[in-house]
């Protein structure tokens, strides 16, 4: 187990992005907002971005998670085999790529991009899945990590609001590489629920970094003025 991963494990990651067009999305404020969260505890970062990963690399010491983002369908997350080798060159320890089932930009395996991120750069990778059988392949293509980052968000229907913590659970319960919690964690009791099902590290992102979606759960518990009287 490297040092990286000893790091992360038992921890909150916290996930620093802001979208295209938002007024967050500039490097040095993902910056900030991952040293604010290190200072909250974080045992790592997950940014996404060369620029912010290079950004968040500079200011914070603290094991980094890095995705780049390409596309707006299909496999976005670390979509080919040169976006996961300028992950790892930008200063990521753990390059995370999308592993579903669904076909790769550029027609490459999972196992390929994971044997090229090893033989070419430092850096482990975190395979990002939607399934209990896309969880598996991954370990089998060699990933380093599983995370349940992209359950519930490939089927074509609206995702459930709460985090896919079955898969959490029987992905723990089999695979022999740590199983990363990802994806509408919300709330601290559920962080305490994903370490119970067996995950190794828990990732939660919009609860903690994106206000604009925090305001919106707050404003849609107004009452409309007129439902007043
Ligand atoms: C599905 C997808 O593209 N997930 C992305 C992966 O990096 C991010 O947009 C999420 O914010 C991240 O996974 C953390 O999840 P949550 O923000 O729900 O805590």
């Amino acid at each position: 187990m490297t040092g990286v991963m000893e790091s992360l494990r038992g921890g909150v990651i916290v996930s620093c992005q802001a979208y295209p067009g938002e007024p967050m999305r500039t490097p040095d404020t993902m910056a900030r907002v991952a040293q604010a969260a290190a200072a909250g505890g974080a045992v790592g970062i997950r940014a996404q971005g060369l620029d912010d990963l290079r950004s968040v690399r500079t200011a914070l010491d603290l094991p980094l998670i890095g995705l780049w983002k390409d596309g707006d369908a299909g496999v976005v997350i670390t979509p080919t085999l040169r976006h996961a080798l300028e992950v790892a060159r930008a200063g990521a320890d753990i390059v995370a790529l999308d592993a579903t089932n669904r076909p790769r930009t550029d027609g490459s395996t999972v196992e390929e991009v994971v044997r090229a991120v090893h033989e070419e750069t430092q850096a482990l990778v975190m395979a990002d899945v939607a399934t209990y059988d896309e969880g598996v392949a991954a370990e089998n293509a060699g990933a380093d990590l599983v995370g349940t980052t992209l359950a519930g968000y490939t089927s074509g229907s609206e995702p459930p609001t709460g985090p896919d913590l079955g898969l959490v659970r029987r992905l723990a319960s089999t695979l022999r590489v740590p199983v990363v919690a990802e994806g509408r964690i919300h709330r601290p009791e559920q962080v305490a629920t994903a370490f119970r099902e067996g995950a190794y590290a828990v990732v939660v992102g919009t609860a903690i970094t994106h206000p604009t979606t925090l305001t919106r759960w707050f404003v849609d518990a107004t009452v409309p003025s007129d439902e007043d009287s």
